[in-house]
């Protein structure tokens, strides 16, 4: 049967303020999420046993556990179909980075089943399971830079410039849950507005407890500083830096010691994922 091979990119939150701590133990969020033309892979093959089959395996993940595995099955019981797939991951973003690796693997298969299932959900239905499975879901579904509020699913598309960063991913991971739960993570930073954040600042709440906690964040974070301010995404172990064009990213990225890799991509306003559904509606339609 055909196979469809979709990109997973990554995310940064440019800025990450935490307004308050909701009933069920959820943070109230603000956050400004932009892609990354850097991500994963994965390509999904039909089956027509209903059977779900992830063939690559990531350390610390079983199976089942998968969100990729878990996105498919809740594809399954909210369209009732009888198809099943078999599922191939290039992984490249490290796990725990706070660039939404995990999160992105998941609504690509949201979307990329509901295409090749023709189960016809629509984008908001998707959101919404992607929404039980991790708060960052719903972002990566709908595939535009946004400004998050609640836990991150009310979104409100924004138009921000595309510089290149430079991401460090710090040889740690994060649990996002640890930071989360942390006594000395700032709760009450008052609510701004989008327009007040376009015009420039924010910070990420997370990060001095995340530097306390991993002095190998702390060590990125201070050498990226070096050439340019520097910020870190989610609740870490990455850090990014933007530049005014990619030499200039490229040229701080070759002088990064072994055990502080890093990359070079492009911030993208619409994902990668997005913009290759677009181009394969094209080509139907030409
Ligand atoms: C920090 C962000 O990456 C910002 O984009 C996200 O809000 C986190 O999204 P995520 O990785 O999809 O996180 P989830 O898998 O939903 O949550 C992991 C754990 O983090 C805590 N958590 C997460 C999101 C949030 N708004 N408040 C929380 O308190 C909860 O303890 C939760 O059990
Ligand atoms: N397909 C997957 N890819 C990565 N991690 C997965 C996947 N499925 C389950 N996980 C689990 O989810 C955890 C978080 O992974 P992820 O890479 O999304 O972290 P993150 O980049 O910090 O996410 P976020 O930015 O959303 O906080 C991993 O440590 C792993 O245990």
């Amino acid at each position: 049967m055909r196979s469809l091979t979709l990109p997973a990119p990554a995310k940064l939150n440019l800025m990450l303020h935490i307004l308050g701590r909701r009933a069920d133990g959820y943070h109230e969020l603000q956050t400004l999420f932009q892609f990354l033309d850097h991500g994963d892979e994965l390509t999904f093959t039909p089956r027509s046993d209903g059977q779900i089959r992830l063939h690559t395996e990531l350390p610390g993940v079983d199976h089942d556990s998968n969100l990729i595995v878990r996105a498919a099955r809740q594809l399954q019981a909210a369209s009732g179909t009888a198809l099943g797939a078999d599922i191939q991951l290039l992984k490249r973003l490290p796990m725990g980075g706070g660039i939404g690796g995990g999160s992105s693997d998941a609504a690509t298969t949201l979307v990329g089943l509901n295409h090749l299932w023709q189960t016809r959900l629509g984008e908001d239905r998707l959101a919404q399971i992607g929404l039980s499975l991790g708060a960052d879901v719903p972002v990566f579904v709908h595939g535009h830079a946004a400004f998050a509020e609640g836990v991150g699913e009310r979104l409100q598309r924004v138009q921000l410039s595309e510089p290149w960063f430079l991401v460090i991913a710090p040889q740690v991971s994060v649990s996002t849950a640890e930071i989360f739960s942390d006594p000395e993570l700032t709760r009450n930073t008052p609510a701004i507005t989008v327009r007040s954040l376009l015009a420039g600042g924010g910070r990420n709440d997370c990060q001095p407890v995340v530097e306390k906690r991993y002095p190998e964040v702390r060590n990125a974070l201070s050498l990226l500083n070096k050439f340019v301010p520097a910020r870190m995404t989610g609740t870490g172990a990455c850090v990014f830096g933007s530049f005014p064009n990619k030499g200039e990213a490229d040229k701080v990225c070759r002088q990064l010691p072994d055990h502080m890799p890093g990359f070079v991509a492009q911030g993208r306003n619409v994902s990668m994922l997005h913009r290759k559904l677009a181009k394969m509606a094209q080509e139907v339609n030409a």
